[in-house]
């Protein structure tokens, strides 16, 4: 028997309890597939959380992470909670964690499943052969720069200061390159380096660390460039590594290369095993509640959980495998589904997938 593996789930806001529910109910059949044992905890997060407390990322959820080896999250934010002042807004929550758990890296893996091509709103033709990663730097830049709001003679003035520090370029290159190391060994470093001064400062780090793997193929690239080649020529990425704001951007971008923002999942790490796993997308206010959400970004996003945090490889690949399979049998949700083409709900996608995991023979391999 594997030693219990505790999770962390937080649903949160608009659609994030429905496809949560849906990752969780894949987790408990991986359990009984491979004789994993896991421990799963609910906690409050975002709007819900302000509702019912007043507060975004209560002490308790915040507690319940620190001691787990594993946070599952679905989304926060909507309407609701818009107009909140920006201490109280859902969002700082999710910013919380991952500044509290010292998640500074964001894996946002862009696979394209065989026959999502026609899902697209881009050509076919143009997505053969996709397969690329976002790494996205998480706790720097100028989401946690200061914030100042001043009033004025002249009216009111903003600032939000995007400061980056040597050592949080390094680390997330770093492992931009080691990442590349175990795929195609290209790396394309996204900044603005022709007006920032942070980016600059960003080339001049990934030029140093270049240098200690002459394996890997290093190119930069502008961002404002970047973002036209993603949806150009998608296939020739491999590594795409950028600062938090670019990396937000450009991997929401990079969705529509896999069918729907429904199917992009991601792994939060830092320098230990705890993860935070989420799709890349938000709380989908206007389909809330229907269950038409696509929950295959969650369904995903809890297999690099069993890869990243637990090392469960084996499993993983079988959460991949298994969603992949019901899409070669032609399932669609309703964002991947062409007009005469009959949509699953939220709900009929999980129980698919985990039929799928079900049906077919897993070898039993890892214990960690
Ligand atoms: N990780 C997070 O918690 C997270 C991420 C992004 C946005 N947000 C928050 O979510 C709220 C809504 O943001 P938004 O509308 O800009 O982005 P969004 O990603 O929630 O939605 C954008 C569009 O994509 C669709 N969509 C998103 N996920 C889908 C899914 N799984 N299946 C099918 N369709 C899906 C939505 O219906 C919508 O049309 C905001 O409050 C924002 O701050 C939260
Ligand atoms: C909700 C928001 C704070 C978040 C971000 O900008 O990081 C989201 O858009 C994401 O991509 O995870
Ligand atoms: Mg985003």
């Amino acid at each position: 028997m594997s030693e219990v593996k505790k999770i962390a789930v937080l649903p949160g806001d608009g659609i994030g309890p429905e496809i949560t529910q849906e990752a969780v109910k894949v987790l408990q059949q991986v359990e009984k597939e491979f004789g994993f044992s896991f421990s799963i905890q609910y906690g409050m997060i975002g709007g819900g959380a302000i509702d019912r407390v007043g507060i975004p990322l209560p002490p308790e959820t915040m507690e319940l992470c620190e001691k787990s080896d594993a946070v599952l999250l679905g989304a926060v934010g909507g309407p609701d909670w818009d107009s909140y002042p920006p201490e109280l807004r859902p969002e700082q929550a999710l910013l919380g964690i991952r500044k509290g758990l010292g998640l500074y890296s964001n894996l946002r893996p862009v696979t394209l499943f065989a026959g999502l091509e026609n899902s697209s709103t881009l050509r076919p033709e143009v997505l053969a052969g996709v397969d690329l990663v976002v790494v996205r730097e998480l706790t720097g830049g100028i989401y946690f720069g200061d914030k100042e709001r001043t009033t004025t003679p002249e009216g009111e003035v903003a600032t939000d200061l995007l400061i980056y520090h040597e050592f949080e370029i390094e680390r997330i290159v770093r492992l931009a390159f080691e990442i590349a190391r175990g795929r195609k060994k290209r790396v394309t470093s996204v900044d603005k380096a022709n007006v920032l001064e942070s980016s600059r400062l960003w080339r001049e780090v990934v030029n140093r660390v270049a240098k200690d793997y002459p394996d890997v193929q290093v190119e930069h690239m502008l961002v404002d460039n970047c973002a036209m080649q993603i949806i150009r020529r998608p296939a020739t990425f491999d590594v795409i590594v950028t600062e938090n704001m670019f990396g937000d951007i450009l991997s929401d971008e990079a969705a529509i290369l896999t069918g729907s923002i429904g199917m992009l999942p991601s792994a939060s790490l830092g320098e230990g095993t705890i993860g935070l796993y989420e799709p890349v997308h938000g709380s989908a206010p206007d389909i809330a509640g229907q269950g038409v959400a696509n929950p295959a970004a969650a369904i995903l996003s809890a297999a690099l959980m069993l890869r990243h945090s637990f090392g469960y490889e084996a499993a993983a690949a079988a959460v991949e495998q298994a969603v992949r399979t019901v899409f070669e049998k032609g399932v669609r949700t309703p964002d991947l589904a062409s007009e005469n083409q009959l949509a699953v709900s939220t709900e009929e996608f999980g129980d698919l997938v985990v039929e799928e995991l079900r049906r077919t023979e897993w070898p039993i391999e890892e214990t960690a």
